[in-house]
């Protein structure tokens, strides 16, 4: 297969609720809000970088995520795939605050800003909020539409 594989991760926060996410303030994502994740490095574990890309981006602290699901994307034209493991938690130390990378900032569930959000996320995120374990993959073209996709839970 051509296309290459890339790791990355992400991480929704839960109080009772509410979920916390972040404004993405640059780069990939700029715009929309996300939970907190990015790449991993080549010297750590998946879960470290969650845990470490949660406290660079909110400076919330976790000892435990839990996994949740994962999603790969692919984008038309471009040889990477994203494969983007998906970890929750509602156990944290800390207030979130803003970095240069995200502006947090707790919903409600019932208010989740889907419109400003990546397309794929109001698809997934009900079977997160049930904790029920997920996999999907997303075809998008460009950064708003979907081509085609497939998502299931996983026992
Ligand atoms: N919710 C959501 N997140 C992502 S990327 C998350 C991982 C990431 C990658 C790079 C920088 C920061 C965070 C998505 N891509 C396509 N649909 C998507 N939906």
């Amino acid at each position: 297969m051509m296309t290459k594989t890339k790791l990355y991760t992400l991480a929704l926060i839960r109080n009772n609720s509410d979920v916390l996410l972040g404004m993405k303030k640059r780069g990939f994502g700029v715009g929309r809000w996300n939970g907190f994740g990015g790449k991993v490095h080549s010297n750590e574990t998946v879960l470290e970088a969650a845990k470490r890309e949660l406290h660079e981006e909110s400076g919330l602290i976790v000892n435990e995520l839990q996994e949740a699901g994962l999603l790969k994307f692919e984008f038309i034209g471009e040889p990477e795939i994203m494969e983007v493991h998906v970890f929750t938690t509602n156990k944290f130390e800390g207030t979130p605050a803003e970095s240069e990378e995200m502006r947090p900032q707790w919903f409600p569930i019932s208010e989740i800003p889907f419109d400003d959000m990546w397309p794929d996320d109001i698809l997934w995120f009900p079977f997160l909020l049930k904790g029920q374990k997920f996999s999907g993959y997303f075809k998008f073209k460009g950064h708003s539409e979907i081509l085609d996709y497939t998502l299931e839970p996983e026992c």
